[in-house]
This record gives structure tokens, sequence and C-alpha cells, in this order.
């Protein structure tokens, strides 16, 4: 099993997917198999997320979704990492400049689905992440029109790169970014917590009960 930080070589070529993964799925999976296919990565990398600055209600436990996705998530080239715990960055701008920092050469693509592309304008510091790393985006469903109607996608129009050229985007200078329209996988952690396949938190204890009620 991997632990601490995980291993990059100067001219590799990481893809990073970022999430809450609270908990991981399938979703996640095909994503993974889909960038990796078609974007030309040496690795891709789950970067599990301490929380989600923009998310009111906290995950569940980091061991536990570690643990969850990487018993879900076994491929060669994909490594499960717990980095923005380690480096101390819950802010995508600051873990790419951390990470960076710490590995100087390797090439890092940030990867993500469609529903975080229409929102990417409320990221901190999202112009930086833009023009510091390639983005890839993509599908998921019912998210495509928002996502190319966003402003991030609206203001970073020109340097919107084909798919048919996305296996050389960790090579290009940023900011260059696209969309791949792969088949869709209707996953999500959101659902899986609603049926009840992973509770938020302990259900709460029951209280204490008092004396039997007089009787009438
Ligand atoms: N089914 C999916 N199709 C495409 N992208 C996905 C899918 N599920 C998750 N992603 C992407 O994977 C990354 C991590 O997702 P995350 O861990 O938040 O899961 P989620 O299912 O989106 O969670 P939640 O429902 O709680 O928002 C995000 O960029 C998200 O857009
Ligand atoms: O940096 C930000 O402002 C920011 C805002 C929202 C989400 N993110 C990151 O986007 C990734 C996906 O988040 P989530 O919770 O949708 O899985 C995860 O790595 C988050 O840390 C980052």
């Amino acid at each position: 099993m991997q632990t601490g930080f995980p291993i990059a070589r100067p001219g590799q070529v990481i893809g990073l997917l970022g999430g809450s993964f609270d908990p991981a799925h399938g979703g996640h999976v095909h994503i993974t198999l889909q960038a990796l296919a078609r974007l030309g990565l040496d690795r891709l990398w789950w970067v599990v997320s301490p929380g989600n600055p923009l998310k009111l209600r906290g995950p569940a436990a980091l061991d536990r979704r570690m643990a969850e996705a990487r018993r879900l998530m076994r491929h060669p080239r994909v490594t499960v990492t717990d980095v923005e715990a380690r480096l101390g960055t819950r802010h995508t701008a600051d873990t790419l400049a951390a990470l960076r920092a710490r590995y100087p050469g390797v090439r890092f693509v940030w990867i993500m689905g469609a529903d975080n592309l229409a929102t990417f304008h409320h990221w901190d510091r999202w112009r930086d992440i833009m023009e510091g790393v390639p983005v890839a985006v993509l599908a998921r469903p019912g998210q495509g029109l928002a996502a190319l109607r966003s402003p991030a996608a609206t203001i970073y129009r020109r340097f919107r790169v084909a798919p048919g050229a996305a296996q050389g985007l960790g090579l290009r200078a940023p900011p260059a970014w696209t969309f791949l329209t792969v088949p869709m996988h209707g996953a999500s952690s959101s659902a899986i917590r609603a049926g009840g396949g992973w509770p938020a938190a302990p259900a709460p204890t029951p209280p204490p009960r008092g004396p039997a009620p007089p009787a009438p």
C-alpha cells in the first residue's frame, strides 16, 4: 500500500482527481479510466480532500474515505493519496502550488467532473488554477450545458483544446483545458449517502428513557 507522499519523476504527466470521495464510487473509477485512456497521463492520483472548502457539511473521517477509495480503485497507474492533509492545504490553488514546489519538473493536470466546471468561478483563486496547470473536464449526467456556459468556460474559451488533441494536454503551457464528452456514469456520493449507503455521522444515540409516564 502507498504511504506518505507518492513518487513522481521529472517529466512525468500526473493527473490529479481531487475530491471528497465521501464515499468513492463507480463514477470516480469510470472517469479515472477515461482520463487515463484519453489524456496521455503517466499516472493519476486521487487527491482525497480533508474537506471541500465550499461544502458546509464536513465529510466522513479521512482515514475511512481513504480506505474505501483504496478498496475500490485498484489500478497500477492510480494512487490514492492524502497529500492535502500532509501538505496542510485545502484550497486547490494552494495544493497545486505546494505540489509544484515539491515535485519540480513534474507536469500536473487537474481533472474534474463537469459539475465542478459550472461552479469553478467560485473557487479560491480559480484563475490561478486555470493559468497554472492544464485542466481536463469530464462529462457528467445533466451537467454539460451548465459547464460549457459557465463563466470559467466562457472566459477561457480561446484556450479550449479539442478532444482529439487531449492526449497532449499535459504538455501544453496553461491556460489549456479540454472537455471530454466521454460515456457518462450516473453515480454520486450524495445519492449514496442519501440512500443510507454511507451515513454522514454515527446515528444519534437515542435519549435515555425516563420513568414511564403515569397511567392515565
Ligand atoms: N459520476 C461522475 N461523473 C463525472 N464526474 C464525477 C462523477 N462523480 C464524481 N465526479 C467528479 O469527481 C470529483 C470528485 O467528486 P466527489 O468526491 O465530490 O463525488 P461526488 O459524487 O461529486 O460527491 P457529491 O455528490 O457529494 O457532490 C469531482 O470533480 C466530480 O465532479
Ligand atoms: O479551492 C477551492 O476553492 C475549491 C472549491 C471547491 C472544490 N475544490 C476541490 O475540488 C475537488 C472536488 O471537490 P468535491 O468536494 O466536489 O469532491 C476537491 O479536490 C476540492 O478540494 C476546491
